[in-house]
This record gives C-alpha cells, sequence and structure tokens, in this order.
C-alpha cells in the first residue's frame, strides 16, 4: 500500500530552520547549550588575545547596554534562550571542539533526511535559515548523526540577514535565491517565523513536533514523510 501525503507543493527551493524543524528542541538545549555553558569562561581565557573574540565581546555589552562582564552576560543569554548573535557567534566556535572531538553530533531526524536527501536529489535547492551562526551551521550538518550532509545545501544564513521574525529577513533571503517568492516554501516550528515568511511571500509548513504545540494558522506537519515537495 502506498502513502499519499496530506500535503503538496510545486517549488524552486526549499528554506529551512534547525532547532525545533529538522532538529531535536532537546538535543539543543540538553546537549549544546550546556556544552557552551561550561566552556564559555575556558573558552574566552584561552582566546583572550583573539580579536575576533573580544569583537563578540565587545558586542555582547554594546547589546546588554551596560559593562558588566561579558561571560556573565552570555551565560544569562544561553539560560534564557536568546537569540543574540554575539551569543550564537561563540557559541558556534565553542562548539567547534565539541564536534571535533566527537563529543556529539549534530541530531537530524530521521523523517527530515530521508525528505531532504529525495529533494535534494530531484533537483530543488535546500537553504538553511537558522539563529545559530553559519559557522555552527556547516559543523552541525558536517558532523550529524547522520554522517556528512554539508552537500544538501546549497546555502545558509543566520541572522545577520536580520531577526528571524522580521518579514525583511525572508525578503532578503528571496532576492538571493531569486525567482518568485511564492516558490519558496520555508519550514519552522515557530509560528512567529512563518508569519514574517508569510508576510514576504513565502509559502509555509509548520513542523510540530516535541514541545511544539498545534497553532492552526498554518499547514502542519509532525513528520516530513507527510509532505509531497515537487520541483516545479
Ligand atoms: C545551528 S544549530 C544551533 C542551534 C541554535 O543555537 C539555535 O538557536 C537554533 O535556533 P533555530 O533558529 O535553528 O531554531
Ligand atoms: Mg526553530
Amino acid at each position: 500500500m502506498t502513502h499519499t501525503p496530506d500535503l503538496g507543493f510545486d517549488v524552486a527551493a526549499v528554506l529551512l530552520d534547525i532547532e525545533g524543524t529538522i532538529a531535536s528542541q532537546s538535543f539543543v538545549a540538553d546537549v549544546l547549550f550546556p556544552y557552551s555553558a561550561a566552556h564559555l569562561a575556558g573558552f574566552v581565557a584561552a582566546h583572550a588575545d583573539d580579536p575576533e573574540v573580544a569583537e563578540i565581546l565587545d558586542a555582547t555589552r554594546a547589546l546588554a547596554g551596560h559593562d558588566g562582564d561579558p561571560v556573565a552576560i552570555l551565560r544569562g543569554w544561553i539560560g534564557e534562550d536568546r537569540k543574540a548573535p554575539p551569543l550564537k557567534t561563540i557559541q558556534g566556535l565553542i562548539w567547534e571542539s565539541g564536534y571535533r572531538g566527537g563529543v556529539f553530533r549534530g541530531h537530524i531526524w530521521d523523517d527530515a533526511r530521508i525528505a531532504l536527501e529525495a529533494w535534494n536529489g530531484a533537483g530543488i535547492p535546500l537553504y538553511v535559515y537558522s539563529s545559530g551562526s553559519v559557522f555552527c551551521q556547516r559543523l552541525y550538518f558536517q558532523f550529524s548523526t547522520a554522517g556528512d550532509l554539508g552537500h544538501l545545501f546549497s546555502g545558509h544564513w543566520d541572522t545577520e540577514i536580520g531577526p528571524k521574525i522580521d518579514p525583511e529577513s525572508y525578503e532578503r533571503i528571496a532576492a538571493a535565491i531569486g525567482g518568485d517568492p511564492a516558490r519558496i516554501l520555508f519550514f519552522s516550528d515557530n509560528p512567529r517565523e512563518l508569519i514574517a515568511a508569510q508576510a514576504a511571500g513565502l509559502a509555509v509548513v509548520h513542523v510540530v513536533r516535541e514541545a511544539t504545540p498545534p497553532d492552526g494558522r498554518f499547514p502542519e506537519i509532525s513528520d516530513f514523510g507527510a509532505v509531497a515537495v515537487r520541483k516545479g
């Protein structure tokens, strides 16, 4: 018996969030974030003379609006899951040792991997837009639980392009991809991101799994096998 997906889309490109969409929220919250918190002070001390790290610490103080200890500020932001660009940049640098040292691998749901491989095989370009820095995204897929998946993606964006809840970010991404924004299909677990993407004219799908509650305003899946994505 063949399974008929509930949803079908003809697309020119697919845009993907990572955490909560193709990857487990608990992996990010329970493995990646604690690792970055535990290694933050040591990393900053070990890179005291690194201009990139000095720039991150300056940006941290500037965003916090005071001259306090940047390590304490960053730790606080990890606890709040704040998607602050300096935090995301330094987390990527810290996680590199965890990936390269085999401490963890980037989690990806099996159904998501199977769908991404099929869409890539069908010639549909796949792009990633995550709060995690582009550097950290590339590491994530290079050292994934399913092996090196970096070849699947045609491009990556982080919040350098703008916040994920701002329609202008999606307009910029759509312009960079080219073509009709309505032919770009964006998957995310976060309704605020989906609203912003819709306002920019993108098609959207809400991914509802783990702790993500259903929303009701968007086409919704809990398994990528439920969506048929065709090149068109
Ligand atoms: C590149 S994986 C690191 C995930 C992360 O730090 C994060 O904040 C994920 O946010 P997303 O925009 O992918 O939901
Ligand atoms: Mg997400």
